[in-house]
This record gives structure tokens, sequence and C-alpha cells, in this order.
């Protein structure tokens, strides 16, 4: 276990030593521990139980659990590896519904497989390098976002700010964040005054994650619960909403951690803009709106029990969906690598 320093650079998932190091974020933030992973069963399970989550760092890790799948299978023979590492691909897919990063990546690892030679050894390195190249791009895109972000941001107040919800960070992408890459560039910039985070149970992403990051990066960050946000809007402490998102329609309807639609109800009636900053390996051309989008049903644990003492007697029913969506209508922009985009414009951005 290492113990944790002050980062101002945070990277979830590295490769190192011929495998992948995740940071094990459900220890954090009082527990900077590091997990390594030799096999692609391994983190399929650090998807499931969230160890590494967010939809860009989900999307990471399984293109190197496809690699790790690969670098096992034994045979020579091209179409029977392929065979198997489409096992390995059915695997991965299996593990959380609803971020679309995680089968965009699988996608593009078995588009390697598919296209990248004749020879299995090498297709395997093009396989290693390929999910390296996923993991740079999406730095590089998160950091594109932020920069996108700035611009988007309001001119007034001079010093913003910004309240966010879950944790949509360095810890979620290959690092940056997303929405706390926007949150960065305006700290960077002097553009921001505070980050107010909600809490976001029932993981609590925002309390454990976000105020983690701002705490490392120095940025000053106020927590809140999530029934709090209306009343710091009726207060005008909020000038603007900044979320991430786990998988957007081509209409800009946005599915994001539970809670986000509320938020986006309440900006609306506030009249306080609100943002989605996403890279566009987020954005699902194939679905038409939000309807289509996988809602992830997690372990009720989380909400009768977030800690080690059940909250909740015996005897009461669940309902725990880990994402909702927001409709496009309710959204300012969507702040991708490519600029800050109006919602009914998206569609014009497929490749
Ligand atoms: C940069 S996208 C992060 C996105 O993913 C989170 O979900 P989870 O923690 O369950 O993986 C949340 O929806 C964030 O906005």
């Amino acid at each position: 276990m290492t113990q944790s320093t002050n980062f101002v650079d945070v990277y979830p998932v590295q490769w190192r030593d011929d495998q992948v190091i995740l940071i094990d974020q459900t220890r954090l933030p009082l527990e900077y521990t590091e997990v390594a992973i030799a096999d692609y069963e391994a983190m399929g399970h650090a998807i499931k139980s969230m160890v590494v989550r967010g939809a860009p760092a989900i999307g990471v890790a399984a293109a190197y659990g496809m690699y790790l799948g690969a670098r096992r299978i034994q045979t020579t023979e091209l179409r029977e590896f392929v065979a198997q590492l489409e096992f390995v691909a059915d695997q991965l897919r299996q593990t959380r519904p609803t971020a679309v990063n995680l089968f965009w990546a699988i996608d593009q690892m078995l588009n390697v497989a598919y296209h990248s030679g004749e020879n299995v050894e090498q297709v395997k390195a093009n396989l290693l390098s390929q999910a390296q190249q996923i993991q740079l791009d999406d730095l590089r895109t998160c950091q594109a976002i932020g920069a996108a972000g700035l611009e988007a941001l309001p001119r007034e107040p001079q010093q913003l700010t910004i309240l966010t919800h879950c944790n949509a960070g360095a810890l979620a992408t290959a690092g940056y964040g997303t929405a706390i890459g926007v949150i960065r560039a305006a700290w960077s910039a002097g553009r921001l005054a505070r980050v107010y985070a909600d809490e976001t149970r029932p993981r609590l992403q925002g309390a454990k994650l976000t105020v983690w990051e701002c705490v490392q990066a120095g940025i000053p960050v106020t927590l809140i619960t999530d029934n709090m946000a209306a009343h710091c809007m009726q207060q005008q402490r909020i000038d603007a909403v900044v979320v991430g998102a786990d998988r957007i329609a081509r209409n800009g309807d946005t599915a994001n951690k539970i809670g986000t639609y509320g938020l986006a109800v309440l900006a609306k009636m506030h009249a306080i803009p609100f943002f989605v900053a996403a890279p566009l390996s987020t954005v699902d051309f194939a679905l038409d709106d939000g309807s289509q989008i996988p809602i992830e049903e997690r372990d009720p644990v989380e909400i009768y029990q977030p800690g080690s003492i059940r909250i909740t007697p015996e005897g009461a029913e669940f309902y725990n969906p880990a994402f909702d969506v927001t409709p496009a209508s309710l959204i300012t922009a969507i702040i991708t690598e490519q600029g800050a985009i109006a919602p009914g414009q998206l569609a014009d951005l497929e490749a």
C-alpha cells in the first residue's frame, strides 16, 4: 500500500512491470492502495466492483483487459485466436451496462485483432499498443475538454462557484478528468472561486473521490449532501453546474450518475447553466434518444449499508438505479474535445 501524498497528477490505470496497476477507488480517501491486475478475469471483477470506475477509465481498463486476455491465448492460428479473444470481449462486456466507453474500447481492440496482421504474436503486440493509445488519447481528450469548458463557462462572475456531481475527475478517466477537467482548467486560469461537491449517494463518489481530488489539487471544495443542492441554488451560491456522462444519445440526452437529472431540473428552475463534459467516445450515435440507454441497477446493500452499519430495518424492498437520464432540453452545452456543442448539434459530429 502506498501512502497518500500530495498528488497533482492522478492516473487510475497504469501499465507497469508488464501488468495493469489500478488505484483501488473503493479504499479512497482514507487509504491510497494500488492493486496489480494480471488477467482479464481480475480486470472484469475490478470494473464490476468499482475498484476502477468512471466511463473513460472503464474503457481504458477494458482495453487493457482485452490485452491481458489476448496474451494468454496459446494458439498460433489467427482464426482461433480471434475466436478466443471474442470470448474475452463478451466476458468484459458483461461487467457494467451503461458506460458506452467500455463497449467502444472493446470494439477498438477487436478491430485491431481483425485487421492488424496475420501473425498472432504481432497482433498481441498491436493490442497492447492500442490499449496504450486509447489511454493516451483519453488523457489528451480530457485536457482538451478542460480547455473547451473554460471557454464555455459564464463570463461573470470572474471567479465562479461550480457545483459538480459524483466524480468525473482524473479517477474516472485516464487522468485530469472531464467535469473536473473543466474545474482544473478554470482553477488554473483564475476563474474558479470554489467547487461545491454533491456527496452522491449511494456510493458517495463525490464525498470520497471528488473531494479527495480537489484537496490533492489545492482546489477549494465544499461538500454538501445531495438534498442540499436546491437550497444552495436558491441561495444563489452556484454559478454553474458541470457533470460528467456515461452515455450520451445522438440527440444529446445524457445518462450520468443517479441524481444528475434532478440537478438539471433545479438548474433550469434557477436559470443556472448546466454543462455535461464528456469525450465523443461517450456518445452512442446508434441511439436516437436517452430512452434506449441501459440503466445499471446495483446491489441494494449500497443503499442500506453505506459503510459497516446497516441503516434500515429488514422488511423493506429497494430500488438502486446507478444512473438516470437528463433530457437534452435541460443541458446548456455538451463540452467535448471538439468544443462546447449545443445538444441538438451533436449528431453533426458523427464520424
Ligand atoms: C468521466 S465520466 C464519470 C461518470 O461515471 C460515474 O459513474 P460510476 O462512478 O458509477 O462509474 C459517474 O456517472 C460519472 O459522472
